[in-house]
């Protein structure tokens, strides 16, 4: 009874047996454990089809260079049994047993070898260092990547793939990354741009613009593409949360009688992701191009859900996406197979390329332990079997300069300054009026008695014209991001030594879901997660967070920290060359596409102030850089700088309420339909009390803080006007009395 007893634990996750516990068990374990028992627990499919037993099982996970042809990476993660399930006295079906085995708790002769397999127990950071991690350092380097959840209605997908402010999920993590990445990498610059969408019913929406509905997908030479959806660049890991909590708000979401918060549609995540090396030197090279794909699929659901009208009619079109998925994967994995029916489903059209093998993929099998699931779980372990025969062919994509954005950005950057060199000369060419003949000064005596005015007047325009290609270099510099590490230590082709760890600061978890999903399983349940061994969920690191963010509240990091993070030293290429603030949001020029824009964020402007005033970068560095102190660098008194920063700022504490509101509001819809199904429950309405009156100060604040934004414009606006102009006379004055008392001692 014990014995039994201590083995239910185990497979609950709460045992504290070696094992069951992923990160305890060691490589070497698990490959003794399939030696042994290899022959005598085949899985059924292999054993159906072949006569010797096989089981997925590869020493490592894929890494860069050792193979040109990989498999693709396939994980399985099991969920704790829901305190729902729990109630309803459900059994344990199915349990990880070690590292890569699933074995069927009924009939232990069935068992299925993965990758690796996750329990109950395992953090998503776990998931992601052992799943993910490979893809997206693949996709900072040209390679594309392609990482999906699958599985069941209820069985972990999104908890997985994008998680909450306690457990962050592969989508965060894997944005926190790429920028770590990239800050790692001193030797190249970035330009990162994100897409979201969604398919509803086999219908395409655009998550980033609500005024993008049926998209239609099309093709080209690279591939399959949509038509028509906003990509946005991205300059800080807060910046593409904020997008991806904005897009959530439009995701279709909907309650099942298995999940409260059902993803009703399949979401494709995708980071675009160009880099080039830096300097004047590399100007001929190609740029490496690369899409990560992260996907949080829509469950199947099966045929004991009681939906009824719209329900099932977008379970039906789930289903079929997913039946394709499946006959798309059979078909690939079977040698003689001639037509592959990508075309049946928008999912498969668009995972196309990746199915067909270019680039990594990783596939994140979710599944729930109980037995009322059992048969579907044993359908998601055979479909993830198949989908371990994909064999890919990772490999880096080069592309000639003018289909790439970063040369195009790092082009016109050259010639603007080739430019603004022209229009500076022109300006400095009075002071060079020694070397002028006598008929020039008299000529010149002549124009400055014809018209101070007029010269004036010319000065202000090309002073004008100066700023105005000025900014535009600072707006277009602003979206390439660059490490501020020496570039000796340069991460291509060594990959990096220790695992970067991914703490996420407030500003980044206030865009995370709180307890998005949370609803459905009872406070209770948190504790199955934790582990004997501390392999949990609520890790020291995210206890520590949630405490900070209860603490002070999700405004307080507008104070001027210090950051821990290599992230602190990230900075896009002009705010690293000047140090200017710029007054307007560094939005992505329209000329170049209207689906691009952009945003400035304080936290970026802060990080670069925080991070050392000694940059061993700009110095390299100095033939992208502009001079700017020629023109406002010195000449914009602190005062103004200052005004801009708090211009910054107070935008940044309006974006940051915003966001919050968008947050609150989203909550507050999902309390009002749960009211609905539940009207008895009073704690509900209290919650959506309270979450009104915290939407209704917030919309305070943000219009206080619009006048206040207002405000400061318009001081700034003045002062420099008067400080530039007043420069110039000055400048002009003392020209003029030079020459004048030239030609006088000259005796003209
Ligand atoms: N590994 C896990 N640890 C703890 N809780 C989990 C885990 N996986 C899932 N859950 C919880 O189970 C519930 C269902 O998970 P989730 O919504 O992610 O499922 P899903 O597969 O995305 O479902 P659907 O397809 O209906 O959208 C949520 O309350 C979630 O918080």
């Amino acid at each position: 009874m014990a014995s039994k007893q201590k083995s239910k634990l185990k497979k609950l996750g709460l045992s504290s047996s070696k094992a069951a516990t992923p990160s305890s068990s060691t490589t070497s374990s698990s490959k003794q454990y399939l030696d042994t028992s290899i022959d005598g627990q085949s899985s059924p499919a292999s054993s159906s089809t072949r006569s010797k037993p096989q089981y997925f099982y590869s020493e490592s996970l894929p890494v860069e260079g050792e193979r040109s042809k990989e498999n693709v990476t396939v994980t399985v993660r099991f969920r704790p049994l829901s305190q729902r399930e729990i109630r309803q006295g459900e059994e344990i079906a199915w349990y990880a047993d070690g590292e890569t085995i699933v074995r069927s708790e009924h009939n232990p002769a069935i068992a299925y070898a993965y990758d690796r397999v996750f329990g109950p127990t395992t953090t998503t950071r776990h998931v992601y260092d052992v799943a993910a991690q490979h893809v997206i350092s693949g996709a900072m380097e040209g390679i594309n990547g392609t990482i999906f959840a699958y599985g069941v209605t209820s069985s972990g997908k999104t908890h997985t793939m994008h998680g909450d402010q306690r457990s962050p999920g592969i989508i965060p993590l894997a944005v926190k990354d790429a920028f770590s990445i990239i800050q790692e990498t001193p030797n190249r610059e970035f330009l990162l741009r994100v897409s979201y969408l969604e398919i509803y019913n086999e219908v395409v929406n655009d998550l980033l613009n609500p005024a993008g509905q049926n998209l239609r997908i099309r093709e080209d030479a690279q591939g399959t593409f949509v038509e028509g959806i906003k990509e946005e660049v991205v300059l800080s890991p807060a910046h593409a949360l904020s997008l991806i909590a904005a897009g959530e708000e439009h995701r279709h979401v909907g309650s099942t009688n298995f999940n409260l918060l059902s993803s009703r549609s399949h979401t494709i995540f995708t980071l675009t992701v160009e880099s080039s090396p830096c300097g004047a030197n590399h100007e001929g090279e190609a740029v490496n191009l690369s899409q990560l794909n992260l996907i949080d699929l829509a469950g199947s659901e099966s045929s004991k859900a009681e939906t009824t009208g719209v329900r099932r009619k977008e379970g039906s079109y789930i289903n079929k996406s997913l039946l394709t998925l499946g006959t798309v994967i059979s078909k690939l994995t079977d040698g003689r197979a001639t037509h592959i029916p990508y075309r049946d489903s928008k999912l498969t059209r668009l995972l196309q390329s990746s199915l067909s093998g270019h680039g990594r993929v990783s596939l994140i099998c979710t599944v729930t332990p109980s037995s009322s699931s059992s048969e579907e779980t044993h359908n998601t372990l055979k479909f993830a079997h198949r989908a371990k025969h994909i064999e890919i062919q990772a490999a880096q994509n080069k592309i000639i300069d003018e289909k790439s954005l970063i040369k195009k950005y790092q082009n016109e950057i050259r010639s603007l300054k080739e430019e603004l060199e022209h229009l500076k000369r022109g300006i400095v060419t009075v002071p060079q009026l020694k070397d002028t003949g006598p008929d020039d000064l008299v000529l010149l005596k002549q124009k400055l008695e014809d018209g101070q005015v007029k010269l004036q007047s010319r000065l202000e325009q090309e002073e004008e014209a100066k700023s105005a290609l000025l900014s535009r270099i600072q707006r277009l510099t602003k979206l390439i991001l660059v490490s501020t590490k020496s570039s000796q230590s340069s991460r291509f082709p060594h990959r990096p030594g220790p695992r970067r760890r991914h703490s996420f600061g407030e500003e980044e978890l206030a865009y995370l879901p709180h307890k998005r999903r949370d609803m459905i399983l009872d406070d209770e349940n948190i504790d199955l997660y934790v582990s004997v061994e501390g392999n949990s969920e609520t890790t020291d690191d995210t206890l520590k967070e949630e405490k900070k963010t209860r603490k002070h509240g999700l405004l307080n990091w507008l104070k001027l920290r210090k950051r821990d993070s290599g992230l602190g030293a990230l900075t896009s290429s002009s705010e690293k060359s000047s140090g200017i603030k710029s007054m307007s949001t560094p939005s992505t020029p329209q000329a170049e596409s209207n689906h691009f824009h952009t945003e400035s964020r304080l936290s970026h402007s802060l990080l670069t102030e925080s991070s050392p005033s000694v940059d061993p970068l700009s110095e390299a560095r100095d033939d992208r850089e502009i001079h700017e102190d020629n023109f406002l660098g010195q000449e914009t008194p602190l005062t103004s700088t200052k005004s801009i920063d708090q211009i910054e700022l107070l935008r940044e504490q309006q974006k940051i309420l915003s966001g919050e509101v968008a947050l609150h509001s989203s909550a507050l819809k999902r309390l009002s339909e749960e009211a609905a199904r539940n009207p008895q429950k009073d704690q509900i309405y209290l919650e959506m009390r309270k979450l009104k009156d915290e939407i209704n100060a917030k919309n305070e604040q943000i219009t206080l803080l619009e006048k206040q934004i207002a405000d400061s414009i318009n001081v700034v606006h003045n002062g420099m006007d008067n400080l530039e102009l007043s420069q110039s006379f000055t400048e002009l004055m003392t020209q003029l009395n030079e020459k004048s008392f030239e030609l006088e001692f000259q005796g003209y």
